[in-house]
């Protein structure tokens, strides 16, 4: 039996926290050999963490063979404290009529208090994604806020936009979400995101090639994978959460444990690559080995592709200028 793993998990009483520790605990997040003891923080608020009493209760309740412990707390140098893993979910999520833009200044001040308690006690190899929105900023200003960490174990979710894609190229093709490879979303988690296809293949044949058909990338596709996320807010009420949960198991399942050269889209700390600066939060197409992530390289930039990126990345770059004051 391997040492158990600490996974530490904000908003864990929240809508997302109930679709992810139960996975997380049955182990189909970081396979089914690996113990792990959850972390799990909430505010310091009654409801809150009496809510997050009865999802530990609940937890129990499983008595899943891989759960080895589990801390509650409100406090983040507590929750934080030598993580493996940290997903940092608790953010107030938005409403109806609502841009996750509009949540940056609320949600902003979030992340920098939690990086800098990861900076303080995680362990040093902490690999940390952040779900709570905006969250490729959000993920920007806890990497920024923990200098003594390495800046690229800081990632956002780009894994649910990625996943939607898929799902709507199977129905386009006829095809298996699973017989679809070498898709990627780039840029920020918003409506801005590209989602592109040039590059898919099915059974080594052209995505692009079979759907032949520019105007339905453009007036359906990508506006289709763009606003997902308002339509399901539109249809709930409330915003995704199981399949916000699932994209988070699959993003930190992938980076732990290795894609077999199949392509996935992570928000990562740009290298430069594709010209998108250094450090800008990005969605990129990447395989992972070893639990490290690197981008795939070479892919051709048309017109409309680079249109397409200039405009996330625009939306970015005013993100990170919006918040620069918080990271001094
Ligand atoms: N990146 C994505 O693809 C994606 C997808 C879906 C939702 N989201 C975002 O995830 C976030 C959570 O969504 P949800 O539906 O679970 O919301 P929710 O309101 O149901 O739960 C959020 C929880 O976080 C807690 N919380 C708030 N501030 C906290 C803090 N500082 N520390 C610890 N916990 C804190 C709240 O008390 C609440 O229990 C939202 O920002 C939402 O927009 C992102
Ligand atoms: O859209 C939202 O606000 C929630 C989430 O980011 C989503 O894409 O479903």
């Amino acid at each position: 039996m391997k040492a158990p793993v600490r996974v530490a998990v904000t908003g864990a009483a929240g809508q997302i926290g109930y679709s992810l520790l139960f996975r997380i605990a049955s182990g189909e997040m970081l396979g089914k050999d690996q113990p792990v003891i959850l972390q799990l923080l909430e505010i310091a608020n009654e409801k809150a963490q009496q809510a997050l009493q009865g999802v530990m209760m609940e937890l129990e309740d499983c008595a899943f063979p891989l759960l080895a412990g589990m801390i509650g707390t409100d406090d983040p140098n507590v929750a934080f404290k030598d993580a493996d893993y940290a997903l940092l979910v608790g953010a107030r999520p938005r409403g109806p009529g609502m841009e996750r833009a509009d949540l940056l200044q609320e949600n902003a001040k979030i992340f920098t208090v939690q990086g800098k308690a990861l900076n303080d006690v995680a362990s040093r190899n902490v690999r940390v994604l952040v779900v709570g929105n905006p969250a490729n900023t959000n993920a920007y200003i806890a990497m920024k806020s923990a200098p003594d960490l390495n800046p690229n174990n800081f990632t956002a979710m780009l894994r649910l936009d990625h996943n939607r894609a898929l799902s709507q190229l199977a129905a386009k093709t006829g095809k298996a979400v699973t017989d679809i490879e070498k898709l990627t979303v780039w840029g920020n988690h918003s409506p801005t995101m590209y989602a592109d296809y040039r590059f898919a293949t099915i059974d080594g044949q052209s995505v692009k090639d079979m759907i032949n058909n520019h105007e339905w990338n453009r007036d359906v596709f990508l506006p289709t994978v763009g606003k997902r996320g308002a339509a399901i807010i539109a249809a709930r009420g409330l915003s995704s959460a199981a399949s916000a949960a699932n994209a988070a198991i699959d993003h930190m399942h992938d980076w732990a444990l290795g894609t077999n050269g199949q392509w996935v889209t992570m928000g990562i700390p740009s290298d430069g690559s594709y010209g998108i600066p250094k450090d800008v939060m990005f969605g990129f197409p990447v395989t992972c080995e070893n639990g490290e992530y690197k981008i795939v390289q070479g892919l051709e930039i048309d017109e409309f592709s680079r249109e397409r990126i200039n405009v996330t990345l625009n939306e970015l770059e005013e993100e990170r200028a919006g918040v620069a004051h918080l990271l001094g």
